[in-house]
């Protein structure tokens, strides 16, 4: 066995895409947000999705989450990941209103069967790792739309999954703040052997993740087209 054939046997696929397609709407009215992707997400990879906005990055991710369901092709994961080991990191405001952000970051954990001590433990170190564990106790109507960015995105470290799915986590950033959240995915994922996948329009982001794939108008492109 060839050093590439061991390594690709110890990267367990993660979630398959196959001529997966998304559509919003019926009929005349109905919006196709992503036409036959084809993907396959291993463990430790670290992939790039690229492309304008309204070109379907969301919309994979959601698909690769189990969010959405495919209208045609299909996406599978293997049968070692729970429901706790996907963690997508949304772009929008995600955070629950009437919890603190540490009680939001603790929310999977708990959910999870986890203490209350050891998810406060794991939710603070997350916080501090993305600069928000000052703001712990704070709801999120009394925090900024980049700290609650960051907070999201502490609550999916915080949970330490094997798929680590990223829309647009540094969006709303600036360049240093949104370096520092980089930073801190990619580190969790290469402690934890989880894969990462973020989705950006930001060439020096994208730079940062192994494998860049673009998304053009709904169309995935291979990495042989992505430029
Ligand atoms: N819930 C929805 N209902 C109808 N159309 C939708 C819905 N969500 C997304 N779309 C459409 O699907 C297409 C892809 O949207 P998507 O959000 O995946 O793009 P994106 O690349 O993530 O964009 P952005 O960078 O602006 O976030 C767009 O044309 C969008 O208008």
């Amino acid at each position: 066995m060839s050093a590439d054939e061991t390594l690709a046997t110890c990267s367990e696929t993660l979630v398959t895409c196959r001529d997966a397609a998304l559509a919003f709407g019926r009929g005349a009215q109905a919006v196709v947000a992503v036409h036959g992707a084809n993907l396959k997400i291993r463990a430790g990879d670290r992939l790039a999705v690229v492309g304008p906005s309204g070109s379907g990055k969301s919309s994979l991710l959601y698909l690769l989450a189990g969010l959405e369901r495919p209208i045609s092709g299909d996406v599978t994961w293997t049968g070692s990941l729970g429901a706790y080991d996907i963690g997508l990191v949304f772009q929008g405001d995600s955070l629950i209103p009437a919890l603190s952000v540490l009680e939001n970051a603790c929310l999977p954990l708990v959910l999870a069967g986890r203490t209350e001590t050891e998810a406060q433990e794991a939710a603070r170190a997350a916080l501090d790792r993305v600069g928000v564990v000052d703001l712990a106790e704070r709801l999120p109507e009394e925090i900024s739309g980049g700290q609650a960015q960051r907070a999201a995105a502490a609550r999916v470290l915080a949970q330490a999954p094997r798929l680590i799915l990223a829309d647009e986590p540094t969006g709303r950033l600036d360049h240093a703040t949104g370096a520092r959240v980089l930073d801190a995915l990619l580190t969790a994922a290469d402690h934890t052997g989880a894969a990462l996948v973020v989705t950006t329009h930001d060439p020096a982001v994208a730079a940062r993740l192994t494998v860049r794939r673009s998304m053009r108008a709904g169309r995935l492109l291979t990495p042989e087209e992505t430029p």
